[in-house]
C-alpha cells in the first residue's frame, strides 16, 4: 500500500492552483526583481548519461571507448572522452597537423545510425550555403570519415554545455540574468536561421547548447558567517548549438509526423501523437529559457509516459485551450476531460490499481504553475509565446526575437 494514497486528479489541481495563488499574493501578486530567482542545482547523482559508455554498450563494443593511443582519421590524437549520447561517443582530440583541439563524435556501430552522420554534415552544409553570419551560432563541422568501423564527425571543440552549468559541473556560478538574456537571444536567432531554411532542429535541450568559450573571472567576497568565498563567473555567454543529427528538412506544407526530441522539451502536440511543424523547436526553447531562469529542470526526469508528461505540462502551463483540446478529442478521444475546466485525463478513468500511479501523482503534485515561479514580467510574456500549448498560437521565432525582453541587451553579432 502506498503511504500517501493518490489524490483524485481534479482535487490536486485545485489544491495546486490555490497554493500557487497563495504564493503570488504573498509576494504582492506582482513582479519581483529579475535577479531574485530560486536556484536549485541538482545533485551530481542525476540520472542523465555520463560521458563514458554504459557497460551494456561497451560489452557489445557498439560504442567507441576513448583510448589515448588512438589516432582518428590519421591526424586526430585522442585526449579524453567528453560526452556520450544516444547516437555516439564524443571525444576531445588534438589535430596533429595544426595543433588545435577538436571534438569528434563517433557514432555507435549500428547500421541504422549511418544516416545520422550524413544528416549532421548535410545540415551544416546547408547552414553554410545560406551565407549568414548566424552559422557561427552552431558548432562548426570540420570534417568526417570512418575510423575502425565508426562513422566520425569532427567538430570545433566547444566548452561545457548549459546542462553542465546548471548542474554545477562546470564550476561556474549560476548564470546571471544578463547572460540568460544573451543566451536566449542567440538560441532564438540561431534556430530562427534554421527555420528560415525550412529545417527543424527537433532536439533543442540544455545538453545540446554549449558555451563557445569558458573564459571566467574570479569573484572573491567575505561572507560574515563562513569567511572568504570564491566563485568563477563567465566573461561572455557565447553559445554554440550542437547536434544537427536529428534535424529535419520539412517539405511542402511543413508538417511532419512521429516522435521527436527529448521528453521534458517535447511539444505537447508531439506527445499527443499529432502532426507537428517546426515550431516544436519554439516549445523546446521555451523550456530551456525557463530552466536557465529557474536553475533546474522544468519536468521530473522520472516521468514514465507521454500521458503523465501531458498532465505535468497541464499543471505547469495549463489549462489546455478548450478549442485545441476538443479538436484533439475528435481525432484521439480519451486525452482530455471537460468539466468546467479542461484537464488531461490522467490516470485514465477506470485505470486498474490506483497505487500504480502513486509515484506519478506525487510527481505531479510537485509541479507548480510556471507563472507562480517566474517573477520577471517580460520574461514570462516571452515564455508564454514560446510555450503556447496550442501550436497554432505559438509565436514564430522572427517575432519572438524582437521581444522587449531583449531590449536591455546590446545587439550581438556573429561575424
Ligand atoms: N563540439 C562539441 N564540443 C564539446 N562537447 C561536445 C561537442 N559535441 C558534443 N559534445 C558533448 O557530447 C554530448 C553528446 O553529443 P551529441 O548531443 O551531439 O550526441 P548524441 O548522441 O546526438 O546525443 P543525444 O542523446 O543528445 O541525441 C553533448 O551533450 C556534449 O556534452
Amino acid at each position: 500500500m502506498p503511504t500517501h494514497p493518490p489524490l483524485p486528479r481534479r482535487q490536486y489541481i485545485a489544491e495546486q492552483r490555490a497554493r500557487a495563488l497563495a504564493a503570488l499574493s504573498f509576494s504582492g501578486g506582482t513582479l519581483g526583481p529579475a535577479n531574485k530567482r530560486p536556484r536549485q542545482i541538482l545533485p551530481p547523482s542525476s540520472p542523465r548519461l555520463p560521458s563514458n559508455p554504459p557497460s551494456s554498450d561497451r560489452s557489445s563494443e557498439r560504442a567507441y571507448i576513448a583510448r589515448a593511443t588512438d589516432v582518428i582519421l590519421g591526424r586526430y590524437q585522442v585526449k579524453a572522452g567528453i560526452g556520450f549520447g544516444t547516437y555516439g561517443t564524443v571525444v576531445r582530440a588534438e589535430d596533429k597537423i595544426t595543433g588545435t583541439a577538436v571534438a569528434i563524435k563517433l557514432l555507435h556501430r549500428d547500421e541504422d545510425l549511418a544516416p545520422h552522420a550524413l544528416v549532421e554534415q548535410r545540415m551544416y552544409e546547408k547552414l553554410l550555403a545560406g551565407c549568414n553570419p548566424r552559422v557561427r551560432l552552431f558548432a562548426q563541422v570540420l570534417g568526417g570519415g570512418m575510423y575502425d568501423g565508426f562513422h566520425c564527425i569532427v567538430f570545433e571543440l566547444c566548452s561545457c554545455t548549459l546542462f553542465d552549468v546548471l548542474q554545477g559541473y562546470s564550476g561556474l556560478v549560476p548564470l546571471p540574468a544578463r547572460h540568460i538574456v544573451e543566451i536566449a537571444y542567440q538560441l532564438i536567432s540561431g534556430v530562427e536561421y534554421l527555420h528560415s531554411l525550412n529545417i527543424a532542429h527537433t532536439d533543442i535541450k540544455l545538453d545540446n547548447i554549449a558555451l563557445r568559450q569558458h573564459d571566467t573571472v574570479k569573484l572573491r567576497w567575505l561572507d560574515p558567517s563562513t569567511g572568504f568565498q570564491e566563485q568563477r563567473v563567465l566573461v561572455k555567454a557565447q553559445i554554440c548549438i550542437l547536434d544537427l543529427g536529428t534535424a529535419i528538412e520539412l517539405q511542402g506544407r511543413g508538417v511532419a509526423h512521429g516522435l521527436i526530441g527529448a521528453r521534458g522539451y517535447r511539444a505537447p502536440e508531439v506527445a499527443l501523437g499529432l502532426p507537428w511543424t517546426m515550431n516544436v523547436d519554439n516549445f523546446s526553447i521555451g523550456c530551456v529559457v525557463s530552466e536557465l531562469y529557474l536553475g533546474r529542470s522544468l519536468f521530473d526526469c522520472e516521468i514514465e509516459s507521454e500521458r503523465e508528461y501531458l498532465a505535468a505540462i497541464d499543471n505547469l502551463l495549463g489549462p489546455f485551450p478548450e478549442d485545441f483540446a476538443r479538436a484533439v478529442e475528435r481525432k484521439y478521444p480519451g486525452n482530455f476531460e471537460f468539466d468546467g475546466r479542461v484537464t488531461v485525463n490522467y490516470p485514465a478513468p477506470g485505470a486498474q490499481a490506483e497505487e500504480e500511479y502513486a509515484d506519478a501523482m506525487r510527481r505531479l503534485e510537485r509541479v507548480q504553475p510556471l507563472a507562480a515561479l517566474v517573477h520577471d514580467h517580460n520574461l514570462m510574456d516571452l515564455i508564454r509565446q514560446l510555450l503556447s500549448l496550442n501550436p497554432t498560437n505559438r509565436s514564430a521565432l522572427d517575432v519572438v526575437v524582437k521581444h522587449k525582453f531583449f531590449d536591455t541587451m546590446t545587439r550581438l553579432t556573429w561575424k
